[in-house]
């Protein structure tokens, strides 16, 4: 157990650890993070040894022991939907959720929320009600839709972090899909902004899920039913589609969620024509993420009628699975994020095809990857790569967060590696306590969060009250 005193006002303190796992590596040593909560140091064992002698007065040191010392979580997709949804989810059960699953910064996704992010408007509106509720950092991601085009610039010089669109329907009527014309409208807008231009990456002409009702039509219940309505030609199909508007624009793109395994050959060669092309920015400006739900389940072991793992795109079969993992190994994605889509159970029910698609795990982050990536022989830094680094460069806070490095904000946790949990209604923290892993083992406890050095969630507790940050720019 750590030992220390948690109400104090924030002075030097110094974390230690025998494994402190940054994204390429680990070591025995500790964090120095100063009084406003940046790190100051990244010390070895030697070097902290040696301050340990001269007797500082104001400095707390926290020793974490065996336990490992990581970055926080950055999860670069959630859909909170406050307001407008909150009985689904709302501010203070995702970032309280977060914050115990070692998660110190979310990304909100512009839709479920009524009104979702489309407008200045709208991104005050959904500010306004996130202020003081927060117990993590929260950023916002805008969203392109039909005839927003003129409120894109805007929404960047607030400080969202990128745009999210939709080339199939989203399941949410205030948040149409785009066609070929209003993404060819949003790409002129963007370009040579800097920002990213993300992708649900399903496309309309391929989706089969309203094809076939009534008497004569496959069994609703049954869950292959739902995964062949929505093949992986609907993906592959989105990402050539996406690919087809790179020649003409700068705007980086980020294909989310992906599932069908068929589309990262797809998006490696778009990547290797831009930089051919001269294309300098980060990863030639095409990247993508995958969920935890297509890393840790898969289509065979879906009960009938249990509509709690429907998401979209669909969770697929073991070989698909399989090669998800490879590419993780080979690091051919580039961030995993949750996709924590909540609703309520109602909207859930047994018919797979009507059911809400959406799966909840913000909470769950790092222990789901961690009970599958331990199995394969993975190391910790490859978590805090792919759940923090990754995302944190997504989201351009890269010089913020997602790393422990000087000059970053002090967003650490304590994550003991070896142990394991439940998960149980009990320990569950977002609103509506629906999930694929209940009651299933998960490997690694989050054991305190630390939020720009201030302990939030310690030993199954949350500490106090909100601390969280609007990421958004100042003035705004
Ligand atoms: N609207 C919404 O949150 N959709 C999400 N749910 C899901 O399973 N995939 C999504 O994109
Ligand atoms: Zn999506
Ligand atoms: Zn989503």
């Amino acid at each position: 157990r750590i030992i220390d005193h948690i109400h104090q006002p924030l002075g030097k303190q110094l974390f230690l650890s025998r494994r402190v796992v940054t994204d390429s590596s680990e070591f025995d040593g500790g964090v120095l993070v100063n009084d406003k909560g940046k790190i100051e140091a990244v010390l070895k064992r030697d070097v902290v040894n040696s301050i340990l002698t001269q007797q500082l007065d104001n400095l707390k040191v926290i020793d974490g022991g065996n336990l490992a010392l990581m970055a926080g979580v950055v999860d670069s997709h959630v859909h909170v939907n406050e307001p407008g949804r909150s009985s689904w989810e709302g501010y203070v059960t995702a970032t309280q959720a977060a914050a115990a699953g070692g998660v110190t910064t979310i990304i909100d996704m512009p839709l479920n929320s009524i009104p979702p992010t489309i407008t200045l408007q709208n991104l005050k509106t959904k500010a306004a009600s996130a202020k003081e509720e927060i117990f993590v950092d929260v950023g916002f991601w805008g969203g392109v839709v039909p005839g927003n085009q003129r409120d894109l610039t805007d929404l960047i010089k607030a400080g969202v972090v990128g745009f999210k669109c939709f080339l199939t329907d989203s399941g949410i009527s205030e948040f149409p899909m785009v066609t070929r014309n209003d993404l060819a409208e949003a790409f002129a807008v963007l370009n040579g902004s800097g920002t990213v231009l993300a992708f649900h990456a399903e496309l309309s002409q391929n989706d089969k899920s309203t094809a076939c009702s009534g008497p004569g039509c496959p069994d609703p219940i049954l869950y292959d039913t739902y995964l062949a309505s929505r093949p992986d030609e609907m993906e592959i199909n989105a990402v050539s589609f996406v690919a087809s508007f790179l020649p003409q624009t700068d705007v980086h793109v980020h294909i989310v969620h992906v599932s069908a395994e068929g589309v990262i050959p797809i998006l490696e060669q778009a990547r290797n024509e831009r930089i051919k092309a001269g294309y300098k920015g980060w990863r030639g400006g095409v990247t993508a993420e995958t969920c935890n739900h297509y890393l840790s389940l898969s289509s065979e072991m879906i009960p009938p009628g249990h509509s709690e793992y429907k998401c979209s795109p669909p969770v697929r079969n073991i070989t698909n699975k399989m090669k998800l993992w490879e590419y993780i190994n080979d690091k051919r994605l580039d961030l995993v994020a949750s996709d924590h889509s909540p609703s309520v159970a109602e909207l859930k029910g047994s018919n797979f095809m009507t059911a809400w698609g959406g799966i909840s795990s913000v909470q769950f982050d790092l222990p789901l990857f961690w009970t599958e990536a331990k199995a394969r022989g993975h190391s910790l830094s490859m978590a805090s790569h792919y759940l923090s680094a990754g995302p944190a460069r997504l989201a351009g806070l890269q010089d913020k967060k997602g790393s422990i490095r000087p000059g970053l904000d002090a967003d650490l946790i304590f994550f003991d590696p070896d142990a394991s949990f439940i998960v149980t209604p009990q320990v569950i923290r977002y609103k509506n306590k629906i999930s694929p892993y209940m009651y299933r083992v998960l490997t690694g406890k989050v054991m305190r969060t630390y939020l720009r050095g201030q302990l939030i969630y310690a030993d199954d507790e949350l500490i106090d009250g909100p601390k969280g940050k609007m990421l958004l720019n100042e003035g705004f």
